[in-house]
């Protein structure tokens, strides 16, 4: 497929607010595509690099270069040319990438160029088109739309499905059943305010603990054991305890998700930090495993046997996890009937809290397991409100500071995919915060200037703060109050970062 359709239907889709347009588009894209092409063409659309960054700063980027009169650059060709862009190192790696990016743009047409430059910068991004492609793939190869967003939910990925129903028809999409030992994306939550709100939206739940650890879904299958992380790394070697649970149950084929966590010698939980040093840590596993063990809690199960229990309203998958899981294995929760029972809700958020965790998660209990998806099913409510941002620019430090990347310009998500500046902070960074973000955020810059850098919108960081307030200062109209960064948040895209919709609802008083 040539650069010149990808760039043209990416301007029409961008161009149209109408759904049903935007998927007669897409489909038509997609009849027009190879299965070859759909590795590039889909992140493409989305305004994503397969290879992740290129270390291209805008002074290479800001170069013109005359255009070519007739399109000839293929989506592959393209794809590989950016693939050896990003293989470029060492001394004079500079010049090299100003060579083949000048290369690469020269063979581009005007209409391409732009195109090009909004995706090394990142400005292509488009927001929420990934169900909009569900359909349109859909339509392209005449597989019914609820049978391909199944398989993109279990496959974890557009992509995958979008390249097997291109090459092989509607039949492929057998291939993408629920099945011990391929991970699929977790169900994700939304936010209440209070657990009031939450009970009053779901009527009959389960009002769980929040644990603030990792998530984990745990697959085994006789005596193998695969644990993996919400983003579907294979973390197994570094959680010897997991597997050791695993397979001390009684099942001998599962597939359970829940979260793990370290528990101090007094039963408190450890801090966040201390829970995810242990697991990110891949060293002397033994040694970590003894200073800072971790136990798995669970809370859902996807498979028992060979019945896929998806499909099961929550209080029956339940049943089948307090059949499998004993209960010190399984978080706490309280089951209320509805919002006349919201006391004993409160109750239980207050006695979480008390023994020294997040908030709750609240669950309705007729709701399915919706894989990959934050389904207003679940509800948590955490008395710290935090938000998931994405970093727009940092500034250099001063004194102490100098020479690191200090105060960070927070971004939040617009309804359109792209982002708004909310504010600036500088607090509650660690000197090892300041040191891995210096290099992150140098890694990810699209221009320099003299006071700091402007970074591709790629880095989730969460922040608290202590209010809202109205703003003349920045474009959303509205300001945080004492923003303070509590952690950078890797396993979020920044597609999964706040929205200032979410922003202005949490915060009903405050209006721009
Ligand atoms: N009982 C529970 N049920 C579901 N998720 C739980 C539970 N206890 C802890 N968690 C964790 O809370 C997360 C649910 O919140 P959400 O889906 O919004 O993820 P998140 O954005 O990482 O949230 P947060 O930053 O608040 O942890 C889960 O991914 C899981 O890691």
């Amino acid at each position: 497929m040539l650069l010149a359709r990808l760039a043209q239907v990416s301007r029409e889709v961008a161009a149209t607010s109408a759904r049903s347009r935007k998927t007669a588009l897409l489909a038509e894209l997609f009849r027009q595509a190879e299965a070859e092409d759909v590795p590039v063409v889909i992140p493409y659309l989305a305004g994503r690099l397969p290879q992740g960054r290129l270390g291209v700063g805008w002074r290479v980027l800001g170069r013109r270069v005359p255009p070519a009169a007739e399109p000839t650059l293929t989506v592959r060709e393209v794809d590989a040319r950016l693939g050896e862009l990003g293989k470029v190192s060492g001394p004079g790696a500079q010049a090299e990438r100003a060579r083949l990016v000048g290369e690469l743009m020269g063979a581009a047409t005007e209409d391409e160029q732009r195109f090009l430059l909004g995706l090394l910068t990142g400005e292509v991004r488009q927001g929420a088109l990934d169900a909009v492609a569900v359909e349109g793939l859909a339509r392209a190869t005449g597989a019914p739309a609820a049978e391909v967003r199944r398989a993109v939910m279990l496959a974890g990925s557009l992509q995958t499905v979008a390249q097997a129903l291109l090459a092989d028809g509607p039949a492929a999409l057998e291939r993408f059943r629920l099945t011990v030992g391929r991970p699929v994306l977790p169900m994700l939550a939304h936010s209440a305010s209070s657990v009031a709100e939450a009970v009053e939206k779901l009527g009959a739940c389960a009002v769980e603990e929040k644990l603030d650890g990792i998530r984990v879904q745990v697959h085994r299958d006789g005596g193998t054991v695969r644990i993996h992380t919400r983003t579907l790394d294979d973390i197994t070697a570094r959680l010897p305890e997991v597997t050791a649970a695993a397979l001390g149950l009684p099942g001998e084929r599962f597939i359970l998700d829940g979260e793990v966590i370290s528990f101090g010698p007094d039963g408190r939980p450890r801090s966040f930090q201390e829970t995810a040093g242990r697991v990110g840590s891949r060293l002397d596993v033994a040694t970590a495993a003894e200073e800072v063990p971790v136990s798995p809690v669970f809370f859902d199960v996807l498979t028992v046997g060979d019945r896929d229990l998806l499909d099961l309203p929550f209080a029956e998958r339940h049943a089948e996890l307090a059949r499998l899981v004993p209960e010190p294995m399984r978080v706490r929760r309280t089951v209320v009937s509805g919002p006349e029972e919201v006391a004993e809700a409160e109750r239980f958020l207050a006695d979480t809290l008390e023994r020294g965790h997040e908030g709750v998660v609240v669950k309705a209990l007729d709701a399915p397991y919706s894989a990959g998806r934050r389904g207003a099913a679940w509800l948590k409510v955490k008395p710290v409100h935090t938000l998931d941002l994405v970093v727009l620019a940092a500034e250099w430090g001063h004194g102490r500071r100098a020479g690191r990347l200090s105060n960070l310009h927070l971004g939040a998500r617009t309804a359109e995919g792209g982002f708004v500046m909310l504010g600036k902070t500088f607090k509650g960074m660690t000197d090892a915060m300041l040191a891995w973000q210096t290099e992150r955020l140098r890694d990810l810059a699209v221009e320099e200037r003299t006071w700091g850098v402007v970074v591709r919108p790629e880095l989730v960081v969460e922040i608290a703060y202590d209010g809202l307030q109205r703003s003349t200062r920045y474009p959303a109209g509205v300001t945080l109050r004492f923003a303070r960064v509590v952690r950078y948040r890797e396993d979020k895209r920044p597609e999964e970062a706040d929205t200032v919709e979410m922003l202005l609802a949490a915060h009903p008083g405050v209006r721009p």
